[in-house]
């Protein structure tokens, strides 16, 4: 049974490390296509999620056993060793015997000339495993990349803004596996209803921090739930929930979601608009716009029109046009960690520069399709000064026809204290037990 898990794991993980898929996609599409019962995707998932996340450390600990460089391993065969170590040094219920007797079993499949080396490796490991927590490094900033498992460059960027204290505490967050979230779609249910529901099917459930997130226990999986294909909840972290609280449409209003797919803000918007106005949602990818699509049809919501549009390129058919907009902007998703664990490997200082030039251009097209008095709210599922304050300030340099709003009075109660002279809202995993997160509030003054 637990062989297909394993397998499936493996071919996500190999997949990550050579096409830099994304961890959480490729799992929906393996579980579907392999069929994989409910226990093998709970182990799978654990396996795949655990070994990105203690990668840079599960690399060490082999290093240490290995004479060749582990960058010219055959990928297949460094994924049997890694969930084998993973399995062994971070599992609880993995009898060790298993976890190296089904690495070997499954490099057999892809790479059967390097099996025996797999089982060499693991088996050393195994008679030196104090090895394990034993760092052989000077360099602090190396010392705590291993331990923590984050590249070195991320350490470089946040020591320079954060304490070490914090800094560490951070990555201690973003190697915990988060809380499931749902928002309550108040167009069809109250959290109380909704509540009730998940309960008399003996699942737990207790209520979030905001009026509308309630916090599931893990169930397989989700869209199967009956309330979930009924459109009574979509699954969304906190912090995106505030976004839209934040931007407070209102009933009839016309707004502008810049960024849109899957939907998450824009059906959120829908739901406090109480499904009436209008809400134009962008979106460059053209699958994506058939997500938005279909959670608005689940959700029971009518005023979104998703169009295919690339919204660094400027439409004057919307200039001065919108009351409000919703600028959830691309970015390097470091706030997204705990949830993707593999960001971390594959978001470089280069990427987050060039994100930073698309963000300022989508500003800039904002400010000229919001009307005057109306507002834009800027946000990123990221934690760089680059791609959040940074951009701000550079916007209101260059457009002193915009000011800074004071959201204080919109920020639930909870999170105040993440407020920042009441205009710039920085939520972090190991502060407010959200993702990494970042709002604020630009109002059109001319
Ligand atoms: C952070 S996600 C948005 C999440 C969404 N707001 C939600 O709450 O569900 C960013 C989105 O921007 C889209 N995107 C990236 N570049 C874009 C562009 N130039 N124009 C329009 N959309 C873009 C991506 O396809 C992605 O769906």
């Amino acid at each position: 049974m637990e062989d297909k898990a394993r397998y499936v794991a493996l071919k996500i993980l190999s997949e990550i490390d050579e096409k830099k898929v994304f961890s959480n996609i490729r799992i929906n599409q393996y579980f579907k296509k392999y069929n994989l019962s409910s226990l093998d995707r709970a182990f799978a998932t654990e396996i795949v999620y655990g070994t990105l996340r203690w990668k840079l450390k599960i690399d060490y600990l082999i290093q240490k056993f290995c004479k060749k460089d582990l960058k010219d391993l055959n990928v297949w065969a460094l994924n049997c060793i890694r969930i084998g170590v993973y399995q062994i040094f971070l599992m609880d219920k993995v009898p060790e015997f298993a976890a190296v007797n089904q690495s070997v079993v499954l490099c057999k499949l892809k790479a059967p000339r390097l099996s025996g080396f797999v089982n060499g490796i693991l088996r050393n490991i195994i008679r030196n495993k104090q090895e394990f927590d034993i760092i052989n490094e000077k360099d602090k900033t190396k010392f705590l990349s291993i331990k923590y498992s984050h590249p070195k460059w991320f350490i470089d960027y946040f020591i320079k803004y954060f304490d070490e204290k914090f800094l560490i505490d951070l990555m201690d967050a973003n190697n915990q596996a988060p809380e499931l979230t749902v928002r309550v779609n108040t167009l069809k249910s109250s959290k109380e209803n909704l509540k009730a529901k998940i309960i008399s099917r003996g699942i737990k459930v207790k209520d979030g921090q905001l009026k509308e997130s309630l916090i599931i226990e893990e169930v397989g999986q989700i869209e199967k739930m009956q309330e979930f294909l009924d459109g009574l909840f979509y699954v969304q972290d906190q912090s995106s929930m505030m976004a839209s609280i934040i931007l407070n449409p209102k009933p009839g209003e016309k707004v502008l979601d810049m960024c849109a797919a899957p939907g998450g803000k824009a059906t959120h918007m829908a739901e406090l608009m109480e499904n009436t106005g209008e809400i134009i949602a962008f979106d460059v990818h053209e699958h994506k716009i058939d997500l938005i699509n279909e959670n608005s049809k689940r959700l029971g919501i009518g005023i979104i029109k998703p169009m295919l549009k690339d919204a660094t390129g400027f439409y004057k058919e919307f200039e001065n046009n919108f009351d409000k907009i919703l600028l959830d902007a691309p970015c390097s998703g470091l706030g997204l960690i705990r949830k993707k664990p593999e960001i971390r490997w594959n978001v470089s200082l280069k990427n987050i520069k060039d994100l930073t030039k698309i963000q300022s251009i989508l500003l800039k097209n904002a400010s000229k399709y919001v009307k005057i008095n109306g507002e834009i709210l800027y946000s990123t599922c990221t934690i760089t000064k680059d791609e959040n304050e940074q951009i701000i300030e550079k916007f209101l340099n260059e457009n002193t026809n915009f000011e800074l709003v004071n959201i204080s009075e919109l920020v639930p109660i909870e999170f105040k204290n993440s407020l920042i002279d009441g205009t710039y809202l920085r939520l972090y995993p190991n502060i407010n037990n959200t993702d990494g997160f970042f709002i604020c509030k630009l109002k059109r003054l001319w």
